[in-house]
């Protein structure tokens, strides 16, 4: 998959746009017999409106002709009664449809989080975050419109049109033939602009989603920003995305406005014929005054469901970008997926083999190359090497973030690709070198390790990742709130809190990307000794900064250029005086010894 940049306009994939309607429309059926009441609602307004004209003719023609004030009178009322019903109705509708269509986008947007939870990290690799959180929030957003008139504009319109149509055409067929005359003109009209108008949307959508990518970017980084006082940078990019996003919004406006001139136009010119030719009937007395006063009455009717059926149009077009974005999502396959037979994997004793493994993230750079190893349960294991070695990559494959080219990662004897997904991962803890928190209290965060822990075995955990003293002098305790990221707590403390969320886990594999921060020497004291606690009693994979890991581990892996270059203990591996002799002498060296201790 092509990377993405907050600057890059994405690439969709072609959706055929008849498939893009169908599937929204899926989303009413649930909603069947509610839809249904909403039609019965609209039919009564519908039905109202049609009746309006011809209570017209009747008080013209009849009452007044014959002088019948009181019969006059007694049609005005049954005219004002059926208008209040129609209102009644009108209000009804309108409720019970907001509920119908915010339904719907709660459950669009349900399945869009819950899908994009399950894509594999090369979906997250490429494209910006924000632009994942434009298509669930933006694009969602967008078809609230399109549910509604669907159901209260496109059907009552056309049900109103034929309707119109069957009862101008039972008045009078040559004036009924003559209002349409303008018909075929308009609907070629539209279809030639759709296109465009598709097309520009979907760029204006797309122009969108850059600028979300990019305040979510540079608001996630606004550390750095300030920092380098890089504020006047960010805000010409940002006024740059916005010059595009108008230029691409007047584009597509532009193109959906040329839908109403026309429609007005057509609307003009075939009154004005209906006139003209009416005219000539009245004057031959083939019709009456109230006839025509009728018709003239059913003509604004004829053409007001147009004039909504092509707005409806319009918006369908306008929001049909948003849909296939969301669905284009929708249809991508998890990269890492369970097998058919995937086997459940049984409690891990720990055993890590890596035969023959090869790996690249996209096909342009091998990143590891022939990697084999064998590491027995309870085992520590030190990833030491450059920067770009392949550390990351080597644990990423233990976890199945993504899956080897070739080769087998086993577990306990077990191929990594063959058993399923969520009991392989439920028994690892993986923790990163940024150690996120999540906005709640301290204690919801360390309970993310265990979901149904009591608060004593958090309590616990907390003081065997002796993160407990430091907790209890914060305000609440474990119950301070700490904010997105944990920015309210220092590097060291967030650590120990992820030290303790990991050991409520109890994993019986554990990847740790040791931070190489510094840190206060108290704080550092504890981090260490958290980890010895951490790394005790389960196969560890540590990518190791700190001197300590690495000369206690019963084992250290040299990684560079994606191959395991050398294998051993610190003893061991000084004494053979090569890649990790050099290394250590450069670099461990010259690590803080006091933290070491
Ligand atoms: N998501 C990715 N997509 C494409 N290439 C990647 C990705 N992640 C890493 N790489 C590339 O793979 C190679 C190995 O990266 P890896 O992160 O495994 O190295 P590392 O040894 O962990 O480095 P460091 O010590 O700097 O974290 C590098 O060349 C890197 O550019």
């Amino acid at each position: 998959m092509a990377k993405n940049t907050v600057r890059q306009d994405e690439k969709l994939n072609e959706i055929v746009k008849r498939d893009i309607i169908k599937r929204l429309y899926s989303y009413l059926k649930p909603y069947k017999f509610e839809v249904f009441q909403v039609l019965v609602l609209m039919g009564v307004v519908i039905g109202v409106n049609l009746l309006n004209p011809y209570f017209f003719r009747l008080g013209i023609d009849e009452y007044i002709a014959n002088k019948d004030i009181k019969g006059l009178f007694l049609l005005g009322g049954l005219v004002i009664l059926i208008n209040i019903v129609s209102m009644i109705c009108s209000r009804w509708r309108i409720k019970k449809m907001a509920r119908i269509t915010n339904n719907i986008l709660v459950t669009i947007r349900h399945q869009l989080y819950e899908h994009i939870q399950k894509l594999s990290f090369e979906f997250f690799d490429n494209r910006p975050n924000g632009k994942i959180i434009a298509r669930i929030i933006g694009d969602v957003n967008s078809l609230n419109n399109l549910f509604t008139s669907s159901v209260t504009n496109l059907i009552p319109d056309l049900v109103t049109l034929i309707a119109v149509v069957v009862i101008m055409i039972s008045m009078n067929l040559k004036l009924a033939l003559v209002s349409l005359v303008t018909l075929p003109f308009l609907l070629v009209f539209m279809f030639l602009v759709e296109v465009t108008c598709r097309k520009r949307w979907q760029l204006f959508r797309k122009k969108n989603s850059n600028m979300k990518g990019y305040i979510y970017e540079n608001f996630s980084g606004i550390r750095v920003v300030q920092s380098f006082a890089a504020q006047d940078k960010t805000s010409r990019g940002f006024s740059e995305i916005l010059a595009e996003l108008n230029a691409a919004f007047i584009k597509a406006a532009k193109a959906s406005d040329l839908f109403w001139p026309l429609v007005e136009i057509s609307w003009g010119v075939g009154s004005v014929i209906v006139f003209w030719y009416g005219v000539k009937l009245l004057n031959t007395g083939e019709i009456s005054v109230g006839l025509l006063v009728a018709f003239i009455s059913y003509i604004s009717m004829f053409w007001r469901p147009i004039m909504n059926l092509s707005n409806f149009y319009n918006n369908l077009i306008t929001n049909m970008a948003a849909a296939e974005r969301i669905f284009e999502i929708m249809d991508i396959k998890p990269d890492i997926e369970d097998k058919k037979c995937a086997k459940t994997m049984p409690k891990i004793k720990g055993n890590v083999v890596f035969r023959h493994v090869n790996f690249s993230y996209d096909d342009n750079e091998i990143v590891l190359k022939d990697i084999n190893f064998s590491v027995k349960a309870g085992e520590t294991i030190a990833l030491v090497g450059p920067t770009g070695a392949g550390k990351t990559t080597i644990v990423n494959l233990i976890a199945r973030f993504y899956d080897v080219d070739s080769g087998e990662v086993l577990i306990d004897g077990y191929n990594v690709s063959d058993v399923r997904l969520e009991t392989l991962r439920s028994q690892m803890g993986i923790m990163l070198q940024d150690t996120f928190l999540f906005s709640g209290t301290i204690k919801e965060n360390i309970r993310y390790g265990k979901l149904d822990a009591t608060d004593e075995e958090i309590i616990k955990a907390a003081k065997a990742a002796y993160a407990h003293d430091f907790i209890m002098k914060l305000p609440n305790g474990y119950d301070t709130d700490i904010n997105e990221r944990g920015t309210r707590l220092s590097v060291g403390q967030r650590q120990l809190i992820a030290f303790a969320r990991a050991l409520l886990a109890d994993p019986r594999i554990l990847i740790l990307d040791e931070a190489t921060s510094s840190i206060d020497t108290h704080t550092e004291r504890l981090v260490q000794k958290g980890i010895e606690r951490l790394l005790k009693g389960r196969t560890s994979f540590v990518i190791a900064h700190r001197l300590s890991t690495i000369q206690n581990a019963d084992r250290i892996f040299v990684i560079d250029d994606g191959r395991i270059k050398e294998m051993g203990n610190h003893d061991e591996l000084m004494r053979m005086k090569g890649i990790y002799y050099n290394l250590f002498m450069s670099q461990f060296k010259f690590l803080d010894n006091k933290k070491a201790v």
